[in-house]
């Protein structure tokens, strides 16, 4: 478990005077969670990261991982702390003179493991990420999705608690992209690896996050599991990973309904159609998978006098079906949506 602790760090700048780009970031990820962390730029995304890795010294608040506070440790601790942080680069940060298997092994070089280690770890680290017969080659020899396996397997090798991702599908093609998400899926299940994945890309969030938080103006404004933030209509974050259809919040009548798992697929909008005899007619609505479950949105329009106790009672059999009328919800605020998107 990592805990953020009203974490704060104030740049001291010539320019600029102070700018507080952290401001009391407090946030727990839980073992072996997918965190995604989203935001506008400048919201602070990058200097939480650098925190997180202790390349920056915050300049208040804590970061206890599995118990240790990070923000208190003498140097030699620091140094051993930062091998339980592997951190993955939008840009990859390979060195371009060395091959990809010295460049998988260079933390193991720098911790001083021996060599049969070092290469028993390497030839590991190469199956998983799926570059094996590349370890002799240079990384101006491989695609922008291979070097970003390099950069994956050398984040792993001295088998870290935590591994940080900052941006790291944002310079690479869709396809490519994919399958590095994939990836990233594999080393959070094989490995148990907890990961804290920086993004602006909101379809990262849907596709493999467990978790999401909202950094904003350098505190996190929202946060929790992923589909508990996309079945709630009310929150700002669940909107932006899974919007609901814009022009419909206000209507009266209008109805968004989130199924879960089984029940997405369950015919119980017919069926309360024909036993209540109501006239609903679809709006908007489908089943996507998020965060690894089927999650069914959809947005209905009744007649504005329905009666709603009898819509909510049959609604309320069913655990994982949640109903809100959205002619009480506020519409979401849209500058925010504008810039992530
Ligand atoms: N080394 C630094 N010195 C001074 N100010 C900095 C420094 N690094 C970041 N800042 C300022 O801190 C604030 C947060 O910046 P940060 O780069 O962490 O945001 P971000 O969310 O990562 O933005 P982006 O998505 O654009 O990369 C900004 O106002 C930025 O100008």
């Amino acid at each position: 478990m990592i805990e953020i602790d009203q974490l704060a760090k104030t740049y001291t700048t010539r320019q600029h005077g102070d700018v507080k780009a952290l401001t009391g970031v407090t946030l727990n990820v839980p073992d072996g969670a997918i965190q995604g962390i989203v935001g506008p730029s400048g919201a602070g995304k990058s200097t939480l990261l650098r925190c997180l890795n202790l390349l920056e010294q915050p300049t208040g608040g804590r970061i206890v991982l599995n118990g240790d506070d990070l923000t208190t440790l003498s140097s030699a601790d620091l140094r051993a702390a930062r091998r339980r942080i592997g951190t993955v680069f939008q840009h990859f940060e390979l060195l371009h003179s060395r091959t990809v298997a010295d460049n998988i092994g260079l933390p193991l070089e720098l911790a001083k493991a021996s060599d049969q280690e070092r290469r028993d770890r390497i030839a590991e680290l190469v199956e998983l990420v799926g570059l094996q017969g590349r370890e002799r080659s240079y990384p101006s020899q491989l695609s922008g999705g291979q070097q970003q396996r390099v950069g994956i397997a050398r984040a792993l090798a001295a088998r870290p608690d935590v591994l940080l991702c900052d941006e790291p599908t944002s310079a690479l093609d869709p396809a490519t992209t994919s399958q590095i998400l994939d990836l990233l899926v594999r080393v959070n299940r094989s490995l148990g690896v907890t990961i804290v994945l920086i993004t602006h890309e909101l379809a990262v969030v849907r596709r493999i996050c467990t978790h999401a938080a909202l950094l904003d103006h350098g505190r996190i404004t929202e946060s929790g599991p992923v589909v508990d933030l996309v079945t709630d209509a009310g929150s700002a974050l669940g909107q932006l990973v899974a919007p609901i259809p814009s022009g419909v919040a206000g209507r009266p009548g209008a109805a968004l309904i989130t199924a879960l798992d089984d029940d997405a697929d369950r015919p119980w909008l017919s069926e309360l159609a024909r036993t209540h005899d109501l006239d609903i007619s679809v709006v908007a609505g489908g089943v996507e998978r998020i965060a690894g479950r089927r999650v069914g949105k959809v947005v209905l329009q009744f007649a504005p006098d329905v009666d709603r106790a009898i819509v909510e009672d049959y609604l309320r059999r069913h655990e994982q079906v949640q109903l809100t009328w959205l002619d009480r919800l506020p519409a979401p605020a849209a500058p925010l949506e504008e810039e992530l998107a």
